[in-house]
């Protein structure tokens, strides 16, 4: 049974209907006029216990607006959200004790306070044992060393160090369905590193992660299942692996030769591979479908014609895949 189900589920926000410029917003305070404009449109989601799904979209696409539909921060204007059974928006108190939440924008800890009594507070509202507040302190110790920081008032922590307080706040409770918006925005990669394996962690303890993220390594490294949203709408559900091997449909190598190669001759020998000349002469780039040709035999080809000094294989990544799906060049 799903621990989340979204059925239909739809937002829509009420925006000022102005003409442009200086006369328009005048225009506007003499005579207000609304529009509807729907950030998220009609949208079902079904997420099982242990799931770590990513959700992505371009600027504007609704993402934000979807995770907060789906915590109750934000009521639905069409459409239904249960999670675990409740309705998020309706049972917000009980809801609260199931979830975790973390928008990488904003902070939940207590501005003035030290990070240890933020968590002192958010202990006693969720009423978490001290053997298990011990128990989990320590972990977020050992797994984002926040221990050196407890001491520190929010307002002195550097970005980074703010992010894992934060994260530590929004799992102090153990809840079993998390969602994080943009939880390494901003964050150098070093640090990003430590909180994706903490992700990948949680993740393998059974918690399930709805996670958005505008940086596709934090996606792969955590996520299995990939979710795009593209004006409101689902533009793709599946695994990750699936939407690779669906749209990574060639592969490429790529050589350096020890003396200029003749290209076109090549390519009238080699038809069925698409050839490329590099920017240096002595450059050569093959493309070819992984599908009709093993990497293998491509290789065997192209040594025995030519006198590679190196060599590497490439293929798109799956940046250049969910760009295409955003330009709506790829439909699933
Ligand atoms: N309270 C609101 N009132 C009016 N419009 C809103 C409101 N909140 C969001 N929107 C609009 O809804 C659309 C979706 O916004 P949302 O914040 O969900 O996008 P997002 O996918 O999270 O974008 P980003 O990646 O830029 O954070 C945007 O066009 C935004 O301007």
């Amino acid at each position: 049974m799903p621990i989340l189900e979204a059925s239909s589920l739809s937002k829509r926000f009420r925006r000022p209907d102005k003409e442009s410029g200086f006369k328009g917003a005048v225009k506007h305070l003499m005579q207000r006029k609304y529009k509807n404009f729907t950030a998220v449109d009609s949208i079902d989601l079904q997420i099982e216990p242990g799931e770590a799904v990513a959700y992505v979209g371009p600027n504007g696409a609704g993402k934000s607006t979807t995770v907060k539909l789906l915590t109750g921060i934000l009521k639905p204007s069409d459409g239904t959200v249960r999670v675990m059974g409740r309705d998020p928006h309706v049972e917000r108190v009980a809801n609260a004790h199931d979830i975790g939440v973390l928008f990488g924008q904003r902070t939940q800890l207590w501005w003035d306070l030290p990070v240890e009594e933020s968590l002192k507070l958010l202990k006693h509202m969720y009423g978490v044992s001290d053997a298990d507040y011990k128990a989990r302190l320590e972990k977020f110790d050992e797994l984002l060393n926040l221990g050196e920081y407890l001491p520190a008032l929010a307002r002195t922590l550097s970005l980074g160090q703010r992010m894992r307080a934060d994260l530590a706040c929004a799992l102090i409770h153990a809840p079993k369905m998390v969602y994080l918006d943009e939880p390494t925005i901003g964050l150098d990669i070093s640090v990003k590193d430590r909180l994706r394996a903490f992700l990948r962690q949680i993740v393998d303890d059974g918690t399930t992660l709805l996670l958005t993220s505008h940086d596709l390594a934090d996606i792969e490294e955590v996520c299995e299942r990939i979710v795009v949203i593209d004006e409101g709408k689902i533009a793709y559900d599946g695994p990750i692996e699936e939407l690779k091997a669906h749209y990574i449909t060639t592969k490429a190598v790529n050589l350096v030769l020890a003396e200029p190669a003749d290209v076109p001759a090549l390519a009238e020998k080699f038809p069925d591979y698409d050839w490329a000349a590099g920017e240096a002469a002595s450059e050569v780039t093959v493309t070819y479908e992984p599908a009709r040709f093993s990497t293998a035999e491509v290789l065997g080809d192209l040594t025995a014609q030519l006198l590679p000094r190196d060599l590497s294989l490439s293929e798109p990544s799956i940046e250049d895949v969910i760009r295409r799906l955003y330009a709506g060049e790829l439909t699933k």
